[in-house]
């Protein structure tokens, strides 16, 4: 998903998006030309320092107000006709409201009425292109695959943003500059009237393109453009889409809390800059690094976020932005400025691209032009609106400042307001993120660092039933396997469906994986047949797949208690610490093998190391990795200890040296305190539920219900032969395991 050079390309070379980059490529020149022409011309007609001033902000005022207006149906447009020729039909009425402007002063010397048409075209031009841009937002996924949104996206954004605003301010350059020399050639040959003249043909040309030589434009609305609905019946349709569409309502949230944020920016700028006692150029140097941060996050964003899910990345560059302000809002010394304003830009860009990429991917193509155009209308008034607010305010309040004893922050209405701007900015952008996740329980940060490296954490997919999973870890000899034997006993005779599993080894597949991992090599193989240490881990972790896929899951969503004897800490402690592969690329290839799926309550059993393989080995020499030194042993049970730290809440650590009862009694405490065990376990005439079916079951008469033993996997073998190597192949569960001295002993606990 990470966009290169390469994808950009790529995208380019589909000739109907090549084509449709092109007119916008074109269009975003024309409009920038449009309005600083307009606005040149305007204020060409007076003489009059201060009536310039007021002609070149009336013509800027004149474009935003037709939005009020005409924004809540320029969707409905886009949505029920042909955009093609609705481009088309927009890009001819802009041809010929802009060359009128011109013409109209040629032919007129009455100032007053140049003034006017100049006026009712600006609100027409506005009025086209609020048709216009939804129209063409909502026709880039018909020309493209949903996996290259993003690229064209950046690619849109770089051309209207990047390029052609300087190219426009050039060619505004050159004609004022040459005016000098054909000065003698007359009105016509005025700059301005040029210009006007130049955009209004680029229009023409645009017209001609899109709807000559983009038929795919039309898309399959062009089919669907004989509508039997009404208009109002489109536009309700509109807002009903926007509340019942959790995820687009969290975008448009997500969009509006960065316009209001980016509102009050501009309406405090100028004020604000002078608290920071660097002059007159400060504001401009925070709004020459504003649009770098806004350009570097369009730009790299995407590269830099890698594989982040992009639902998660829009609201945080949200909180992003939000935090740049708040660091603007407290800034003792510019340099603090400089920076928080880099910071809302790259948030800001990063919101930009990856909202636009969004609600192309999540609207259909009916009802995508309505989402468009009210996000553009509601930007333009909650823009003007937050300046209009913040502008006049930030003046009220002559400068204090707050001593926090390292450094003195100057405390005005401007920061202020920053400040608000900068809780409220956050606090959308959490709110659209709540809104949008599609990936709940997986921790923000650790995904946010993963991701930037290159492995983002999957959502685990959920365990549709009301299971619960046990693990017991530990280092070799902490008892796991006796611990796990007494407890699945225990829950078994209260009426549970208990089973008891291990790794490696829980399956057919785990049993030969287990082989493999574990067998000493033979002598005479010269380590050949010794797997490497990241062979060792992806065998684990294949087990573990399996046996997530095999055994796991099926029970828990049956309702099922697992006692699994080890499970991914024990790969993170063995391989990632003990072999030194790392523990987080260990964990992160554990949890894509097992799709997320983690304990309820992980035992650990912390054993000294000497003692434990002394246990475990009982006079052999152990499998291949008891073989291991005893600083293997050492840095396993060190990162046991860590992981449990990390996650109390997840884990019941137990110094294993007390006596296998008393552990059992503790950990009987603890999940029957998770199982609520009371609840569930009624008494029998005849004893305890579960009881009577397991004493049938040692004369071999099972009940099937609560029997984990006639498994198709390979169920947990107890049993050890004495060699400390696994078992050749699969056993069924030997009386050992559930054998009726455990059973009988376990009835008896209250
Ligand atoms: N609390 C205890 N005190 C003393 N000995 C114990 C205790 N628990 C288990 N043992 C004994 O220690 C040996 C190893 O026990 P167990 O197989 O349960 O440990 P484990 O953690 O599963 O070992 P491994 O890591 O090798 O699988 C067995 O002989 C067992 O009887
Ligand atoms: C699951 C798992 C296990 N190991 C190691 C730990 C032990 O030495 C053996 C398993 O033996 P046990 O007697 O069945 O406990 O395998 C490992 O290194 N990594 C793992 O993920």
């Amino acid at each position: 998903m990470a966009n290169t050079l390469g994808d950009i390309q790529t995208v380019l070379r589909i000739r109907p998006f090549r084509r449709l980059w092109t007119v916008l490529g074109l269009a975003s020149f024309g409009d920038w030309l449009a309005i600083f022409a307009t606005a040149g011309f305007a204020q060409s007609l007076f003489d009059d320092p201060a009536a310039k001033g007021a002609a070149f902000s009336a013509t800027i005022v004149l474009r935003l107000l037709p939005s009020l207006v005409l924004g809540p149906v320029a969707g409905v447009f886009a949505d029920r006709f042909d955009r093609r020729k609705t481009m088309a039909a927009c890009d001819t009425a802009r041809f010929l409201l802009i060359a009128s402007v011109p013409t109209v002063y040629l032919i007129t010397d009455n100032t007053a009425v140049t003034v006017a048409w100049l006026a009712i075209a600006q609100l027409c031009i506005e009025g086209a292109v609020l048709i216009w841009s939804p129209a063409k937002e909502a026709a880039v996924p018909n020309l493209l695959p949903p996996e290259k949104y993003e690229a064209a996206n950046q690619l849109s954004l770089a051309t209207t943003y990047g390029i052609a605003p300087p190219l426009a301010f050039a060619v505004l350059a050159i004609l004022e500059r040459g005016s000098a020399v054909w000065s003698n050639l007359g009105t016509w040959a005025e700059p301005m009237v040029i210009a006007l003249y130049l955009t209004a043909a680029m229009f023409a040309i645009l017209a001609v393109t899109v709807y000559f030589f983009i038929p795919e434009i039309s898309g399959r609305i062009g089919e669907a453009a004989a509508k039997t609905s009404s208009v109002w019946h489109d536009f309700v349709e509109g807002w009903s889409y926007l509340r019942t569409s959790e995820r687009v309502r969290g975008l448009i949230v997500g969009m509006l809390g960065a316009f209001s944020g980016a509102g009050i920016l501009i309406g405090v700028g100028t004020v604000y800059a002078t608290t920071l006692g660097a002059g007159e150029a400060a504001f401009y140097t925070l709004a020459v690094f504003l649009f770098l941060g806004l350009g570097c996050g369009i730009a790299f964003g995407p590269k830099l976020i890698g594989e982040l899910s992009r639902l998660r990345w829009f609201g945080m560059s949200i909180v992003l932005a939000g935090t740049g302000l708040a660091l603007d809002a407290v800034a003792p010394h510019m340099v603090f400025s400089v920076i928080g304003s880099l910071i809302i830009g790259l948030g800001a860009g990063m919101a930009f691209l990856a909202g636009i990429t969004l609600l192309q991917r999540e609207t259909e193509d009916e009802i995508r032009g309505r989402m468009f155009a009210f996000i553009a209308v509601s930007a333009r008034v909650i823009l003007m609106l937050s300046m209009t607010i913040a502008a006049p305010l930030a003046g009220w309040q002559a400068a204090r400042s707050l001593d926090l004893g390292f450094a003195d922050v100057p405390l005005s209405m401007s920061r202020i307001l920053l400040f608000i701007a900068a809780a409220l900015v956050v606090w959308l952008g959490v709110t659209a993120f709540k809104s949008m996740d599609d990936k709940p329980g997986v921790p923000v940060f650790a995904d946010l660092w993963s991701s930037l490296r290159g492995r983002p954490l999957t959502a685990a997919e959920p365990v549709a039933g009301t299971g619960f999973f046990v693990v017991f870890e530990g280092g070799e000899g902490a008892g796991k396997s006796t611990q796990s034997v007494k407890l699945a006993a225990w829950l078994k005779l209260r009426g549970y469906e208990a089973v008891l599993t291990r790794e490696p080894g829980a399956t057919d597949i785990g049993m030969r994986i287990r082989s493999l991992v574990l067998d000493s090599a033979p002598e005479n193989s010269g380590g050949a047949s010794t797997p490497t240490p990241r062979a060792e881990a992806l065998l684990f972790a294949a087990d573990r797949a399996q046996h997530v896929d095999k055994v796991i899951r099926p029970a828990l969503e049956r309702g099922a208690v697992v006692v699994s004897d080890r499970y991914i800490d024990s790969s993170i402690a063995y391989q990632g610490s003990g072999r030194a592969l790392g523990k987080d690329e260990i964990a992160w290839v554990s949890t894509w093998a097992t799709g997320g799926l983690k304990p309820d309550l992980t035992v650990l059993l912390d054993v000294d190391p000497a003692d434990g393989l002394h246990r475990a080995k009982a006079g052999g020499d152990g499998d291949r990795l008891e073989q291991e030194q005893l600083e293997y042993h050492e840095k396993v049970r060190e990162t046991f200890l860590q992981l449990a730290a990390a996650d109390s809440g997840r884990y019941l650590v137990i110094e294993a040296g007390g006596t296998p009862d008393e552990i059992a009694a503790r950990v009987r405490a603890a999940v029957a305190e998770r199982l609520d065990i009371r609840t569930r376990t009624t008494r029998t005439e005849t004893g305890w539920p579960g009881l009577d079916a397991t004493r049938n079951g040692a004369k071999g008469n099972k009940n099937p219900q609560h029997d984990t033993t006639q498994n198709d996997t390979a169920p947990h073998d107890t049993t050890r032969n004495g060699t400390g190597k696994p078992d050749a192949a699969p056993t069924a569960q030997s009386t050992k395991d559930y054998g009726w001295d455990t059973v009988a002993e376990e009835a008896s606990r209250p």
